[in-house]
């Protein structure tokens, strides 16, 4: 028999419990809860954490997003006869930037408000304790060191789209980078965005919900096509991102008359952007102003361009498979000593020069860094002890620093002035910008140190920062209160003396405050002034009015002390405020020589050369390595393949020199190092355009304005395509935008269709970059026809990865030498991986077969002929024999 149920609450139908605040009757609600109602209504859009004791709580809906998304408790809060129960969920007042940052890396916009006075004016007054939004957390606007990565920025970006044409403005808020820049064509506004990956996208629109937060991933009908649906949008009205509002408001901030010294006066709808952003970070930081540096141009043209895929591929800041930093480029390149270092060599990684000038600056830096071995270890060695003064000043200067961080940022200035005598021999542009440290920044150093206690504690408003000696009224106020306290320590000694009883006790307790604690056997030798206060099963506890008047001025000297530190302390921070810009520019100098001194110290220990960088085309690399793969293998591991790229003739592109093609056709077995070797080329070409020494034994490398890569195929579900079609939409980015300047790296196009399909786009692919385009081109593919090209065009070349055959098994070489290879090995390759001998066996068989059957014919299109002339250098004497139509496969 079942058991039966026993009646209980649980039958009962619950409670309604309210979650929604926004057709409610404030009337009928507490003050509180009004006061909470109303100041959602400001920010409808924002999860509001309200202050409440030692709480921040959420009602309402916000209760039921908070407790979801944080996986915490949802509880319940009366909420007057007609409401009934609130849904609330809390958090501990000193988790909470633990959990606001949980809020906004989920992609919410989180406001603080909390309260504004001590509870206990409030309390004396017998009204509600005064609460304001002290801040907006978005997730583009943050400043807490907590909340940010150290060696990365947090970008917030603003667009402003017309037609074709396109503004961008972008700021780090944590470090006062602030940028612009204008263009045409709204693919470079997509890849632009995709380079900076910033971690909310401003967008003026005339949509209802204005200062709505789009997460990622959310569909909405006013994001323009080309803005990737990966990124956190901000709606935001369309007025600030006018040009008249947004000039004037730039032209506020920064004190000018004229946008013309920022060169953005001819850049209006990259004004209109920078405007824009600039209200967004006034409107959200509240209580603190952030002090952006002036606005800076640039222009898409002065960078080498690197598309997304193309960053993807060559594995700059994560590898493809998991997405890890570990064996990423920056992870073999980074041997920063700071944060700020760190988040320049991404920014360099991710944005390299195409400037000669710029990039021998860099180089002429690192090669006087690599000769001079103690000054590249000094130097090292001093930059470990500097902390993060680019973020830390920005926190001074918005008036968020505590005493750690003004004492972390004084003890950097002190060191500024060391390791400006470190480089000071120097001759190259880098270590020449470090010696210029202006001397007011290391007074101003030495000056918080004297001013602040060597280890100061977290909160500002408890005391215990400003050191003895700084201020008479400071010293004479812990002096008194040293007094009182020392009268306490007395007083035990002398009441024993004056009662006899010789275990008499002075304690504290938050309820009674200062009290005298003597056994209750001894309670008859109380003197008359004591008064009982709390009777214990041991212990009678007593008052006097001595000690109660003691008890107010030390509690009262322990409030004004801290208030009056605190004061101290502010103006300290505002004085050191004023020098915030001057900080940010040499931070900036700091950071540079930081990953120039890293690049100097892996250039020894990884044997770098320093490249030659020129205007042409070719690339010339003697025994080059990728720079990842090497480290990960260990010393001596890593085989050494050269290149030799670019025609030395552009216009005919018929260069009579051997082995030096624009287009190589690579082939080799599975896992021979194809794909290695491919990486490497275009690796060394960017680590080239940073300006640092490249992984080869020497290297001649002219500039390339784009760098193209096609590597591996994979599904990209979020946008429904399907892998061939991702391989095709790259294939053909790569055919529209190339140039004879372009480094083009191909692998394996055309595998994710059927056999022919794939072979023919290959080959035509192939064909036109080596005739239309004319980009230096390495093709890695296992379609061994198209080593056919090469007999016919001139600017192509064969190469093989080499494996040695032995009679059960192949030996990788690794090395890369001329001629097209033969065979393939996957057969091979795919009995190493373990399928079963039948399946090996037939699939021999099957080979067999298909190779009996096929062939190819070859040809060009004719009209290449009459477009260009092409010399035949096959040696059959054929020059210039074309057939029409290519006809491969032909029975
Ligand atoms: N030059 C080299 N020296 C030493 N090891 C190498 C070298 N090149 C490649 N390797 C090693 O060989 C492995 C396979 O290389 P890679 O992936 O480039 O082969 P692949 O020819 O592109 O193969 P598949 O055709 O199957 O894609 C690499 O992970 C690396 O460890």
């Amino acid at each position: 028999m079942a058991p039966r149920r026993k009646a209980d609450q649980s039958d009962q139908p619950p409670k309604k419990i309210c979650t929604d605040c926004t057709n409610i009757d404030k009337n009928q609600l507490s003050p509180m809860y009004k006061h909470y109602v109303e100041v959602k209504e400001q920010y409808p859009n924002a999860l509001l954490l309200y202050r409440v004791g030692d709480f921040f709580e959420c009602f309402f809906q916000d209760a039921v997003t908070i407790s979801r998304e944080l996986e915490l408790v949802q509880t319940s809060k009366e909420g007057g006869k007609e409401l009934g129960r609130i849904a609330m969920t809390g958090v501990p007042h000193h988790a909470l930037d633990r959990y606001s940052t949980m809020l906004v890396e989920k992609g919410y916009a989180v406001a603080i408000c909390d309260q504004v006075e001590d509870a206990s004016v409030a309390v004396a007054e017998k009204r509600m304790v005064r609460r304001e939004i002290q801040k907006l957390l978005t997730p583009g606007t943050l400043t807490d060191d907590g909340m940010l990565t150290a060696r990365r920025n947090n970008f917030l970006a603003a667009v402003v789209i017309a037609g074709e044409h396109w503004g961008l403005a972008y700021a780090d808020i944590s470090t006062g980078e602030f940028f612009t820049t204008q263009s045409s064509d709204l693919s470079n506004l997509t890849l632009e965005l995709l380079r900076l990956q910033p971690s909310e996208v401003l967008i003026p629109t005339n949509a209802p919900d204005i200062n709505g937060l789009l997460r990622p991933g959310e569909q909405s009908e006013y994001l323009a096509d080309c803005l990737p649906n990966s990124f956190c949008y901000s709606l935001r009205s369309q007025k600030s991102f006018t040009l008249i509002e947004a000039s004037q408001r730039l032209k506020d901030t920064f004190g000018v008359t004229s946008l013309e010294g920022m060169g953005c006066s001819n850049l209006p709808l990259g004004v209109r952007a920078a405007g824009g952003l600039l209200e967004y970070v006034e409107d959200t930081q509240k209580a603190y102003q952030v002090p952006l540096q002036p606005l800076k141009t640039y222009s898409l043209a002065d960078y080498l361009v690197l598309d997304h895929q193309s960053r993807r591929n060559l594995e700059i800041t994560q590898t493809v498979r998991d997405g890890t930093f570990y064996g990423s480029l920056l992870w073999a390149l980074d041997r920063t000593a700071t944060a700020m270092g760190g988040r320049a060599l991404r920014r360099w990684l991710l944005q390299p020069l195409i400037d000669i000038k710029g990039i021998t600056a860099r180089q002429d830096t690192i090669a006087e860094l690599v000769d001079n071995t103690p000054v590249r270890e000094d130097l090292r060695a001093m930059l470990k002890k500097i902390y993060d003064i680019e973020r830390l000043s920005g926190r001074v200067g918005s008036g968020t620093a505590n005493a750690r961080d003004l004492l972390a940022l004084g003890e950097s200035l002190i060191r500024l002035t060391d390791l400006s005598a470190i480089a000071s021999y120097g001759t190259s542009p880098y270590l020449k910008a470090i010696q210029k440290v202006p001397p007011e920044l290391e007074q101003l150093g030495n000056f918080i140190i004297d001013n602040l206690v060597e280890s100061p504690p977290q909160h500002i408003k408890d005391g215990g920062l400003i050191r003895g000696g700084i201020n008479s009224q400071l010293d004479e106020m812990r002096q008194r209160l040293e007094d009182d306290r020392q009268w306490l320590t007395n007083l035990e000694v002398t009441e024993r003396e004056r009662t006899g009883v010789s275990n008499l006790k002075v304690g504290y307790n938050k309820t009674f405050g200062y009290y005298i604690s003597m056994p209750r056997s001894k309670a008859e030798q109380a003197p008359d002034n004591y008064q009982r206060k709390q009777t214990l099963t041991n212990e009678e506890r007593y008052i006097t009015s001595e000690l109660k008047e003691k008890e107010t001025r030390i509690l009262t000297a322990k409030d004004d002390l801290n208030n009056l530190e605190y004061e101290i302390f502010t103006q300290l921070r505002e004085k050191v405020a004023e020098k915030a810009s001057e900080i940010r520019q040499i931070a900036k100098a700091v950071a540079a020589i930081d990953v120039l001194a890293g690049l100097a110290e892996i250039a020894v220990y990884q044997n770098y050369c320093r490249p030659e960088i020129f205007e042409g085309r070719e690339i010339f690399i003697l025994e080059g390595r990728h720079p990842v793969v090497e480290q990960s293998l260990g010393d001596g591991f890593f085989v050494p393949n050269s290149t030799n790229l670019g025609c030395k003739d552009a216009k005919f592109c018929v260069s009579t020199e051997e082995n030096n093609p624009d287009l190589i056709i690579l082939t080799g077995p599975n896992a021979s190092g194809k794909s290695c070797y491919l990486r490497q080329v275009g690796l060394i070409q960017l680590i080239a355009q940073i300006g640092s020494f490249v992984p080869a034994t020497e290297a001649k490398l002219a500039i390339c304005d784009r760098i193209f890569t096609r590597v591996g195929a994979v599904d990209d579900l979020a946008t429904g395509q399907s892998t061939f079609m991702v391989e095709m939409n790259e294939t053909a980015n790569i055919l529209n935008h190339g140039t004879a300047q372009s480094l083009v790296l191909l692998d394996e196009i055309g595998r994710g269709t059927a056999t022919f399909d794939g072979l023919s786009i290959a080959w035509s692919v192939a064909e036109y970059l080596a005739t239309e385009i004319q980009a230096r081109t390495i093709f890695a593919t296992h379609y061994h026809e198209l080593n056919e090209l090469a007999s016919i065009l001139t600017n192509v070349a064969n190469y093989q990865v080499m494996v040695k055959e032995m009679a059960d098994k192949i030996i990788f070489l690794h090395q890369v030498i001329p001629g097209g290879a033969s065979k393939s090995y996957g057969i091979e390759a795919g009995r190493l991986a373990g399928l079963p001998p039948t399946v090996i066996k037939r699939a021999k068989q099957v080979m067999g077969q298909i190779e009996k059957h096929s062939k190819i014919a070859l040809g060009l299109r004719t009209n290449i002929q009459q477009r260009k002339p092409i010399a035949n250098n096959n040696g059959n004497g054929n020059k210039g024999d074309f057939i029409e139509q290519l006809d491969i496969f032909a029975d």
